[in-house]
């Protein structure tokens, strides 16, 4: 029986996939990447990355910030991915969105991931490939009380509990970084 934990938890496990560098290509050659249109404050605007959903169920539509993603199939590298994930979270996933960030001026503003569709307290496998990046955590009640992670290629982040309802998370821009990463979160959408 699992034990019950309770609280905000963030396990962060280094160097989880030994080959990151070809994963990293085989990724970012597979997957079909969007640039999409986003509503920030009322303005459509073009999304500082590149993204992609994949899911078990392709007819169901993710739809954030008034705009609408289509699930894809699995491809072969992030199916792959999603079974070692698994098992590092001891938990099962059934979809994944995938960010590009093509130089450090591509980032991710301050969010939670609490949609009802993932449940109170979702489990979300987050990999790392390509340049290193800050990913930054920050207290609802206290945003003085942030976490810091440098997440490499081939990191793996889980974040579980209740993280998604008491801390917001973001990747900020590096003006100094000129190289591509790729991240993959993986999720379990509700029945
Ligand atoms: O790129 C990352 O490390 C975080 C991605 C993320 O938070 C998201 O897609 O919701
Ligand atoms: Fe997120």
């Amino acid at each position: 029986m699992k034990r019950a934990r309770q609280g905000a938890h963030v396990t962060y496990c280094q160097g989880a996939f030994p080959q990151p560098s070809s994963l990293f290509q085989t990724v970012q050659d597979e997957v079909s990447w969007e640039h999409k249109e986003v509503t920030v404050m009322g303005r459509r605007v073009m999304q500082p990355r590149m993204v992609a959903y994949m899911a078990d169920d392709t007819s169901m539509q993710y739809t954030y910030s008034h705009t609408t993603l289509s699930p894809h199939a699995w491809t072969p590298g992030v199916a792959a991915i999603k079974e070692t994930v698994e098992q590092i979270a001891d938990h099962k996933f059934n979809s994944c969105l995938l960010n590009l960030y093509r130089t450090g001026s591509d980032h991710l503003s301050w969010h939670s991931d609490n949609e009802a569709l993932y449940g109170d307290e979702p489990v979300i496998g987050s990999v790392s490939l390509g340049a290193a990046r800050s990913f930054m955590l920050r207290r609802n009640s206290d945003h003085k009380d942030k976490r810091h992670f440098l997440v490499g290629a081939g990191d793996v982040l889980v974040m579980s509990g209740t993280t998604q309802q008491h801390w917001m998370h973001s990747v900020p821009k590096r003006a100094r970084v000129a190289e591509a990463r790729i991240n993959l979160t993986f999720r379990n959408i509700l029945p």
